[in-house]
């Protein structure tokens, strides 16, 4: 059973359309990066996974169900994009109320408060939370009652690079139990390495998804093969002039040659710069996600300003 399918969905505010056609779907065990510019339509496809708006055309199935039954939502997990608590309530007296709210257990409180890193801080007022430490505590709600479908909203935002790297290794713990999670942000950098697969969503559609090596096939992007002549840069550069490929070559500045190549094209190349007796080291630069992003976003940047 997926823990959310989107069937062809559309959805509209008033006149403008913001979700057009949409297929996406996240299977337990899974999880899925969500990315795309401001106002792509992230937050709107979490709201109809919620239940919290019906689609304006197509079907949305969440955990077999449908979205926004009682008995789905129970064993859904969300974090929002911006997080607020009452401030004058402690860490651990939010967390019961929100466990109150959910039917979930007041026993594990302590316990997931230690888990987001808030031992020593679960009897503060979060008033004295730093912003970090408000979006631990917005996880730790999140994470009550062992959700099978867990969504979070830009959960890096706030936090420090080592409480980033320890958030996404306990979501791959909660992955490796079973729980399927959707992860949304603008941030990129480091989050690939614990991804299963990535959804590009923009202007409303989605534009790529799939694993890293199939978004790199759907790109069509060349590799960079940077290599290190052995003598001199000029009888490296004639080596590749004359060989086969169709690749780009730029000087770096720093005393080595890039060459932009097709995948296919990258072993023939190789072949033949070896075979050359001219490289003294060569290294090999995939597309990265964040480049596979903006090939796919384009670099509208602040053209893209969430609004139509
Ligand atoms: N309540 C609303 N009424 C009218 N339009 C809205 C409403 N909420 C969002 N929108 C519009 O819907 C589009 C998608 O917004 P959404 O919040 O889903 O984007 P997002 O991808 O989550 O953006 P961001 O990364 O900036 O949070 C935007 O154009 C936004 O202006």
């Amino acid at each position: 059973m997926s823990c959310f399918r989107l069937e062809n969905v559309s959805y509209r505010y008033d006149k403008a359309p913001v979700l057009q056609g949409v297929d996406l779907s996240l299977e337990p065990g899974e999880i899925l990066g969500l990315f795309g510019h401001n106002g792509a339509g992230k937050t709107t496809s979490i709201k109809l996974i919620l239940g919290l708006m019906q689609p304006t055309q197509g079907k949305v199935s969440v955990l077999g169900g449908l979205a926004g039954d009682p008995q789905v939502t129970q064993h859904i997990g969300y974090l929002p994009e911006n997080v607020m608590f009452y401030p004058q309530l402690t860490g651990r007296e939010i967390l019961k109320h929100f466990a109150r709210l959910k039917g979930a257990s007041l026993k594990q409180v302590p316990a997931l408060l230690e888990q987001v890193g808030l031992e020593d801080a679960m009897d503060a007022r979060t008033r004295t939370y730093s912003k970090g430490m408000r979006q631990r505590l917005g996880l730790a709600q999140a994470l009550l009652g062992k959700p099978r479908l867990l969504m979070l909203d830009e959960p890096t935002v706030g936090l420090d690079p080592v409480a980033t790297a320890d958030l996404y290794r306990l979501l791959q713990g909660l992955r490796d139990e079973g729980a399927g999670i959707v992860l949304c942000s603008h941030v990129l950098p480091g989050v690939e390495p614990y991804i299963d697969r990535a959804a590009i969503l923009t202007d409303g559609a989605v534009k790529a998804s799939g694993n890293l090596g199939s978004l790199r096939q759907q790109a069509h992007m060349p590799v960079s093969v940077l290599l290190t002549p052995a003598n001199g840069i000029s009888s490296l550069e004639k080596v590749i002039d004359e060989s086969a490929t169709t690749g780009r070559m730029t000087k770096t500045g720093q005393g080595t040659l890039r060459v932009d190549v097709q995948p296919r094209e990258k072993v023939a190349l190789l072949e033949t710069v070896m075979a050359s007796g001219e490289v003294a080291d060569v290294s090999i630069h995939q597309p990265s996600l964040e480049d596979i992003y903006v090939h796919f976003i384009g670099t509208g940047g602040l053209a893209h300003r969430g609004g139509r």
